[in-house]
């Protein structure tokens, strides 16, 4: 992988910036997606059918996929499968659990009742990727916080296959409690979510992850329904120095490259000699994985390693990126948790290893990515409620006010403001 030294933090950011703008703002692809969710509102379903067959090569007749080969995937799968996804399951209902808010009422003031309630989203709609690789995991991260929401209907999509959707994505849906699935991928199924076809039910938000036509259509159809964030192509960022093992990063680096050729794995350590210890282990590991093409391909396109002067310019170079992931591979891990102020999901010390956190420790996968980090945070329960405020008034704590509201009202020219609440006592 590429050693980028003696670069100032603003050649580094630059570098960095502009692949980001590249990621986000490829004019192709914006206009490809605007395309296809133009003729999904035109043509429905039949435009849906259309697509499938161009993008993923699949005739479908109908969209979605029957009850019965969910039951059927759940009943057939292998046990080690089950017994992996409902000890995902567990543990994150666990950390998810913790993320339920409860709203508030508040009587401070006498004859003024205030409160937050906390409402769940009627319907929402998540996205399961599915182009170069299934993801069970992903459709247990989307579901559980909705669940635990209590959003009242939750729609599943995801890229038809050629042999019909895979039984462990089905097994997946069957343990996470959910039966809605529709076979359909890309910014077709985005478009389907947020303005409804003859058989793709309208929600009102959609989240989950995908490429970059799913992040783009996501950005596309924002204020017609809420997104989530944009999730796409997968990062990690590792912080490293001698103590850590350069096998053990460069395995890390690469697990969040082999998920597509836009992923960024990137590092950046105060040590040169570390630095081409993890570079000459990503050139030797990436020959000997299944997904090479892919995973050199990230590492080409989109891989660097930086040197730079010490560790705390690491941390502000990295702070500057707000990768996806954050790996600080460094002793005594946590003392450095302080440091950190733009990340998606932070995994500390040499044995939380990036996919620790991808399948089973419990915190959300679904991550804001592009730099993004910096206001967005992790998919979880908040994702999938609204709050809506009240308000009540005793008729002595109105009279207080009266003053008050009716002096705002004509300083802000509104007379029929302030005659409303005079009404009440004239
Ligand atoms: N950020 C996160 O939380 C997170 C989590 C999991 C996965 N991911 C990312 O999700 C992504 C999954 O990507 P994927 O491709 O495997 O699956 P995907 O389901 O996101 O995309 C597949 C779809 O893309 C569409 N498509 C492909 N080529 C197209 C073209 N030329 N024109 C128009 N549409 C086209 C097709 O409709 C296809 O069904 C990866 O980038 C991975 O890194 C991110
Ligand atoms: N690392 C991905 C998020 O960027 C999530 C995932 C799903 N399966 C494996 N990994
Ligand atoms: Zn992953």
């Amino acid at each position: 992988m590429k050693i980028l030294k003696n670069q100032t933090l603003d050649q580094l950011l630059e570098q960095v910036d502009r692949q980001t703008d590249q990621q986000a703002n490829q004019p192709e692809v914006e206009a490809t997606v605007s395309e296809i969710i133009a003729n999904v509102i035109k043509n429905g379903d039949k435009a849906l059918k259309e697509y499938s067959q161009k993008f993923d090569k699949v005739e479908l007749d109908d969209l979605r996929v029957p009850q019965a080969d969910i039951d059927a995937a759940y009943k057939n799968a292998d046990q080690d499968l089950i017994d992996a996804l409902n000890l995902a399951k567990n543990n994150i209902v666990s950390y998810h659990q913790k993320e339920i808010q409860n709203g508030f009422v508040d009587a401070e003031q006498k004859g003024v009742v205030r409160g937050e309630k906390i409402t769940p989203l009627a319907a929402v709609g998540l996205y399961v990727p599915g182009g170069t690789a299934a993801y069970p995991s992903s459709i247990l991260m989307n579901v559980i916080p909705a669940k635990l929401a209590g959003v009242g209907k939750i729609v599943m999509v995801t890229p038809p296959q050629k042999d019909g959707i895979g039984q462990a994505v089905l097994a997946a849906a069957k343990i996470a409690g959910i039966d809605e699935i529709y076979q359909v991928g890309g910014a077709q199924a985005i478009a389907a979510l947020a303005y409804g076809t003859e058989s793709v039910p309208r929600v009102d938000k959609i989240t989950g992850p995908g490429n970059i036509f799913v992040a783009v259509a996501k950005k596309q159809v924002f204020g017609q329904v809420d997104i989530d964030m944009i999730a796409g192509p997968s990062e990690i960022g590792v912080i490293a120095d001698d103590s850590a093992n350069p096998k053990e990063v460069a395995a890390d680096l690469l697990s969040q490259a082999e998920h597509d050729k836009m992923a960024r794995p990137m590092m950046v350590t105060p040590s040169e000699k570390f630095a081409e210890a993890v570079s000459d282990e990503i050139d030797r590991q990436v020959q000997t994985l299944p997904r090479k093409e892919i995973a050199s391909a990230s590492v080409a396109n989109k891989g660097f390693i930086a040197v730079v002067d010490d560790l705390d310019e690491a941390f502000t170079v990295m702070n500057a990126i707000a990768p996806e992931h954050l790996e600080i591979e460094l002793e005594d891990a946590m003392q450095y948790l302080n440091q950190i102020k733009n990340a998606g999901s932070v995994f500390l010390g040499f044995n939380a290893s990036e996919p620790v956190g991808d399948y089973v420790a419990g915190p959300n996968h679904i991550l804001p990515t592009g730099g993004t980090a910096r206001f967005f945070s992790p998919l979880g329960v908040s994702d999938f409620v609204k709050r809506i405020q009240f308000v009540t008034y005793s008729r002595d704590a109105l009279k207080n006010e009266e003053k008050a509201i009716t002096t705002l009202a004509r300083v802000e020219g509104l007379e029929a403001h302030a005659r409303a609440v005079e009404s009440r006592f004239n």
